[in-house]
């Protein structure tokens, strides 16, 4: 507190203040309001300079980084080098406030990650794990203060989890930068109350802006932390981390916040991927048709598709547009609230013009597409029942939020069987392919632990978005009469 004050923070940390930290049981700590706050307050000033940075024109690093490196490795590799100069570096005071160590999927057990169920989840965390693997042998001792292999990972996870980013004159990410106080706020973000399509409200309480008096003057710039809306004493104060998908709350926090509204499954990993699907399930109706004239067919949506896809790319700030960046972009999803990817949309509606099915055809097809990931994990009935035990989940509000969650969908799931739906689905779905998969034990079979929680619930999470599209998408096909209740 006192190398706070002695930096210039105003703000924090003493008596007269309005924020503190606080730690929780297992060493999670967070910041609290001392005293009632009012909306609108400015509550700290960080001055810019306690920020440990990354940005492109980073003489330092650019030296000393081997060239391509990601910004995750650029940033971790100076805090490290910091960390090496111990109490003569400026921000030796932050570095002993870090975690000792993130708990993150990176660092799960195998038998744990097996149960996240989700391929491309699966394929993120394996990216991740290897880019800290690929990076550590890459840089040069002198780049990271002589650390080793596990002082790096643990810089890195520091990195990916606490890192903030100012906003870059293109409209992408400036300046990325970890800031001491501004890491200790824990995430609240949009949050539904029930179901993810239900409208959400915001938890979050504060929010932060880079205010710079003297735009020539870098020594003049501060983080300002503002209260979004009025708290009361004794409160935790959270500050939304951004409108992310589960997967990235997962994968980088090791988190899952409940019931978020911005929370995705992926249905293909391209749209090629998704034409393909397409010519397996709905085979072109004219079977005489030859097969150049189908290819011809599918080749003239794709190019379409990727027209327009140019168009929006076009519009993305070029800071933004790293490899990984479109490599995800590419990624055809669904969300909560019946949010479709256009493009998936487009594609389905052009081939149904164009082999002259029913203009409802695009619709049906996603529909089946979401039950045949579906069938290809545990049931989410079964999740559903784990996350409602109370011998496993003693949170009461957890608990009971589960236990609703379990009979909206044994309702709904009810409902959507006796649907003219399900036989055709059914049907459809017995003409796969039959693919080999390795024997995963059940959840139910594994010890509980807080991994296993956090996994089981990452998976149910994507199950309901699947669900709630696949109701959401019978609905609107007008075939029955009603969408299901919400209530029991
Ligand atoms: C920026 S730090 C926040 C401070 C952190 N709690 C600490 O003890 O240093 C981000 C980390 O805090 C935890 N966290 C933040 N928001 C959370 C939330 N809403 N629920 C659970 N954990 C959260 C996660 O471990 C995450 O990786």
């Amino acid at each position: 507190m006192e190398w706070l004050e002695a930096q210039g923070v105003t703000g924090f940390g003493r008596p007269t203040d309005k924020l503190s930290i606080f730690e929780a049981d297992a060493g999670q700590r967070g910041v609290i309001a001392l005293q009632a706050i009012a909306e609108g307050e400015q509550l700290v000033r960080l001055p810019l300079r306690l920020a440990l940075t990354d940005h492109p024109g980073d003489e330092e690093s650019n030296q000393l980084v081997y060239e391509g490196a990601p910004w995750s490795v650029r940033l971790a590799a100076k805090l490290l080098r910091e960390a090496s100069k111990q109490d003569a570096s400026p921000w030796f005071p932050f570095i002993q406030a870090l975690p000792a160590s993130v708990d993150t999927p990176l660092d799960f057990e195998w038998e744990v990650l097996q149960q996240v169920e989700d391929p491309f989840m699966g394929q993120a965390l394996d990216a991740a794990g290897w880019l800290t693997q690929d990076a550590y042998p890459r840089l040069d001792p002198s780049a990271i203060g002589n650390a080793s292999r596990e002082e790096f990972e643990w810089a890195h996870q520091v990195v990916l989890s606490r890192t903030f980013g100012s906003a870059g004159e293109d409209g992408g990410v400036g300046v990325r930068f970890l800031m001491p106080i501004l890491d200790m706020l824990n995430h609240g973000g949009d949050q539904t109350p029930l179901l993810l399509s239900d409208p959400p409200m915001a938890q979050d309480d504060v929010r932060w802006n880079l205010v710079s008096p003297d735009a020539n003057d870098e020594s003049t710039w501060e983080i300002v932390l503002t209260a979004n809306k009025a708290v009361e004493a004794n409160d935790e104060v959270l500050l939304s981390y951004g409108e992310r998908s589960n997967d990235e709350f997962f994968g980088a926090y090791g988190f899952v916040p409940p019931r978020n509204p911005h929370e995705e499954m992926v249905l293909f990993g391209d749209i090629i991927e998704a034409l393909e699907w397409h010519h397996h399930f709905y085979p072109p109706p004219n079977a005489k048709e030859e097969r150049v004239d189908t290819a011809a067919k599918y080749e003239a949506v794709l190019d379409t598709i990727k027209e327009q896809e140019e168009g929006d790319l076009s519009k993305v700030p070029a800071s933004i547009k790293t490899e990984a960046f479109l490599q995800d972009r590419k990624r055809i999803r669904i969300g909560a609230a019946d949010n479709l990817d256009g493009r998936l949309h487009a594609a389905y509606e052009g081939l149904a013009r164009i082999e002259g099915r029913g203009m409802d055809h695009a619709f049906w097809a996603i529909m089946l597409r979401c039950m045949e990931l579906l069938s290809e994990r545990s049931p989410i009935l079964t999740d559903l029942t784990i996350l409602a035990d109370p011998a496993r989940n003693p949170e009461p509000h957890e608990q009971a939020y589960w236990t609703t969650i379990l009979q909206y969908y044994t309702n709904a799931i009810r409902w959507f069987d006796s649907s003219p739906f399900k036989a055709e689905i059914d049907d459809l779905l017995s003409r796969r392919p039959k693919v080999e998969k390795p024997e995963v034990p059940s959840a139910e079979s594994l010890p509980w632990s807080s991994q296993l929680s956090l996994v089981v619930t990452f998976r149910t999470y994507k199950k309901m978005i699947a669900w709630d599209t696949i109701i959401a998408l019978a609905a609107e096909l007008n075939q029955v009469p009603l969408a299901p209740s919400q209530q029991s």
